[in-house]
């Protein structure tokens, strides 16, 4: 397979930018990519970094994913086929991301060191449960000199320390001295990416020059893919990690039907929340990336477009109807676990919630710094999910006392200015 007459002729065109101002990079290094993970994210951005990796002159037209195999209908078959194959000769993940034909470099790899091998650059995009078993394998097969960036949204909680992992840093440690590890979090549902919607995604990465740009360069596809690089990659990944625990309370509003004046209330106190979190456990998080993509923005789409909300509020009609029939008094907490299993199975075709472990984690960790009633709503969005609290409850979690927030303290200090 040659890919390099596209990639050439690709590279000519002006549409594609001012090579003068390309970033330099080293002529005897390309970065090669490895894609870990091949869920409808993974597939969708597979779709930018195949396309970016032909046309590009910084990265190795080749692209491995690495594919979960598992066997899978195929229109057109009577016999199940494995996902890998189907993939390298239909150029389609029929079964995360059907309709959308990938690029004929992205390579469906179900060996994870084989896909590993050598990569400088890889692309964490899996539910994050089953990363750490992944991570030694991957250790041991990419280039010493790799980098990695986690488009992952989710947050570990460490019980002995009472303190937030974030997905990034768990990656950084296991790969050993000296790997850094950005994030891409962004507005980005991920159907809409790959039928080449407009959108925008926030790239968080200290990698430096020139390294910051050219990753940048490896997602961004203007003028529907449009992707900007900030430093503070600790805000951007805990927006990501925390709008998915809010998109549950969203789902539960609709679930109580709700409407939108009561879902704008719940996604502003979701919001002032999500930057209590990031300053009360993070050193250096700025304010403006709230106003990112990857923050407020992020926070609109999963609240309206989301797997998380779409979940929540089958489990709020559930519930209700369980209530109404006499069915339950209140779910305990192996109930409300297997309703969610249940319509997660029912609802998404193998594809995974990451807002019912995500509640869990930080709901256990507020309560070990026993801070919960810092974050009315995020306790109350626990409660529904595993406490068996009605789900009318949720608007008691929007308080609509005014609580104290980064953005308070900017108004009273220029207020004091006056
Ligand atoms: N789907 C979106 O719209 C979207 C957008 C932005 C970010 N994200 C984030 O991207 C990450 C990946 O989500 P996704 O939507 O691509 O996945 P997904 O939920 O669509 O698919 C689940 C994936 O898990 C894999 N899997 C199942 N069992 C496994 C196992 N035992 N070991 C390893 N892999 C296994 C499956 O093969 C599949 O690829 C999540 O953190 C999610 O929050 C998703
Ligand atoms: O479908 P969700 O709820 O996992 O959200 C998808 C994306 O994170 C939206 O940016």
């Amino acid at each position: 397979m040659s890919f390099s007459s596209e990639k050439l002729s690709c590279a000519a065109n002006p549409m594609d930018g001012d090579f003068d101002s390309n970033p330099q990079t080293s002529s005897e290094q390309l970065d090669k990519v490895t894609i870990v993970g091949s869920g409808a994210w993974g597939s969708s951005i597979a779709t930018k970094i195949g396309r970016n990796c032909a046309r590009l002159p910084f990265f190795e037209e080749k692209v491995s994913m690495w594919v979960y195999e598992e066997m899978v209908d195929v229109e057109g078959s009577d016999e199940k086929m494995k996902l890998t194959e189907v993939i390298n000769t239909r150029h389609e993940n029929v079964k995360y991301l059907p309709g959308i034909t990938l690029p004929e470099n992205v390579v469906a790899v179900p060996d994870l060191a084989e896909a590993c091998r050598d990569a400088t650059l890889l692309i964490f995009v899996l539910p994050h449960q089953f990363l750490p078993r992944l991570l030694p394998i991957i250790r041991e097969a990419a280039h010493p000199s790799c980098r990695g960036v986690s488009l992952i949204k989710g947050i570990d909680f460490c019980k002995e320390k009472g303190t937030p992992i974030l997905i990034s840093q768990g990656i950084a440690e296991a790969m050993g001295d000296g790997f850094e590890c950005g994030v891409l979090m962004g507005a980005n549902v991920a159907s809409e990416v790959a039928e080449g919607q407009m959108c925008e995604s926030t790239l968080a990465s200290n990698f430096g020059p020139p390294a910051d740009e050219i990753t940048r360069r490896l997602f961004d596809s203007p003028p529907h893919f449009r992707v900007q690089h900030i430093t503070d990659v600790q805000g951007a990944e805990v927006c990501g990690a925390l709008k998915n625990v809010i998109a549950l309370g969203a789902g539960f509003v609709d679930g109580v039907g709700l409407g939108s004046n009561t879902k704008a209330a719940l996604m502003r106190v979701g919001l002032k929340e999500m930057a209590k979190f990031c300053h009360m456990f993070f050193d250096g998080i700025r304010d403006d990336t709230f106003m990112e993509s990857c923050g407020m923005a992020d926070l609109i789409t999963t609240c309206f477009g989301g797997r998380n909300r779409k979940c929540a509020e089958a489990f709020a009609k559930r519930q209700m109807k369980d209530i109404k029939e006499g069915r339950v008094i209140s779910y305990d907490l192996k109930q409300s676990e297997a309703l969610w299993t249940k319509i997660e199975a029912d609802l998404l075709n193998g594809q995974k919630l990451q807002g019912t472990i995500t509640s869990k984690d930080v709901y256990n960790l507020i309560c070990a710094r026993n801070v919960t009633a810092d974050f009315p709503l995020i306790k109350k969005i626990y409660d529904i999910a595993y406490g068996g609290h009605p789900v009318e409850e949720i608007v008691l979690g929007i308080s609509t006392v005014p609580t104290p927030s980064p953005y308070d303290a900017v108004h009273f200090t220029h207020a004091s200015h006056l």
